[in-house]
């Protein structure tokens, strides 16, 4: 166990709860509500437009963007990139989520794209993952049933979480998100994407302990990210480095 870590997850955790990170994200058309949702209980801000006449607003007053390129369509294209582009000029960090880039090449393409402009993290499933090829300095983060952290060589596992997350949809898509709240918060974006794992993983571990299916895992996922307190993760953390 790395033991340094947890403890800096846990001081992360309540800075998300007394600086309340501003964080817009452009979502898919499936699940806003439940990654707004997730934002709010963790102690952040979400903001959702994706029109591309406001989007550049809402970026410039966030203090960290995630982009997800479910459900994209023309008028997403456009809105990423003039948030990509606003998030540049005002130094702030954001996060790249590929979802279903392995079903469709152009949106592999794009990825590959918004790769170049600069992410401080990509986090994708491992079939979104095995296609992009990730640039020097971007902290490459994988979900599974393992988590993996990587960047320029050094990696981080985390092995938190549960088997009901993989059967709700979207918990990938908020992983993503919560990952963007740490960014807002933590000039490290390994630092900041591996805290985000180890919370979001004991998130999960609480909810799986009352759920009985997915349906009743969804709800309790937003109560555990409400109710998990920085003493959950010096006790519960599973999060090493990787050996060579
Ligand atoms: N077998 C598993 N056991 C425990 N946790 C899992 C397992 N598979 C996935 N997870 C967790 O579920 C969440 C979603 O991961 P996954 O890799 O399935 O993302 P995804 O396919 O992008 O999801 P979505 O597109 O539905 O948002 C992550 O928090 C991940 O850690
Ligand atoms: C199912 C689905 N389709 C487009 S986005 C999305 C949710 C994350 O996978
Ligand atoms: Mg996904």
């Amino acid at each position: 166990m790395n033991a340094v870590l947890p403890e800096r997850a846990a001081a992360l955790l309540d800075e998300v709860r007394q600086r309340r990170p501003r964080v817009h994200c452009l979502m898919n058309g499936v699940v806003p509500k439940f990654v707004a949702d997730g934002l709010s209980a963790l102690g952040a801000i979400p903001s959702m437009t994706s029109s591309p006449e406001e989007v550049g607003h809402f970026v410039a007053k966030a203090d960290a963007l995630l982009v997800n390129l479910g459900t994209l369509d023309a008028r997403r294209r456009e809105a990423i990139g003039i948030a990509v582009g606003v998030a540049a000029e005002r130094g702030r960090p954001w996060a790249l989520d590929p979802a279903h880039c392995d079903y469709s090449p152009p949106r592999a393409a794009f990825a590959q794209e918004l790769l170049a402009r600069g992410p401080a993290v990509l986090r994708a499933n491992a079939a979104e993952y095995d296609l992009l090829s990730v640039p020097a300095g971007v902290v490459a983060v994988r979900t599974g049933k393992q988590d993996r952290i990587a960047q320029n060589g050094a990696a981080f596992s985390v092995t938190n979480g549960h088997p009901l997350a993989a059967m709700v949809t979207g918990t990938g898509c908020l992983s993503g998100a919560v990952i963007a709240v740490f960014l807002a918060i933590e000039a490290d974006p390994f630092i900041a994407a591996s805290a985000a794992m180890v919370v979001f993983g004991i998130a999960a571990e609480m909810a799986g302990e009352t759920a009985t299916g997915p349906g009743s895992f969804e709800p309790a996922l937003l109560d555990a990210l409400a109710n998990l307190g920085g003493a959950h993760i010096l006790q519960f953390a599973k999060a090493d480095h990787e050996q060579d």
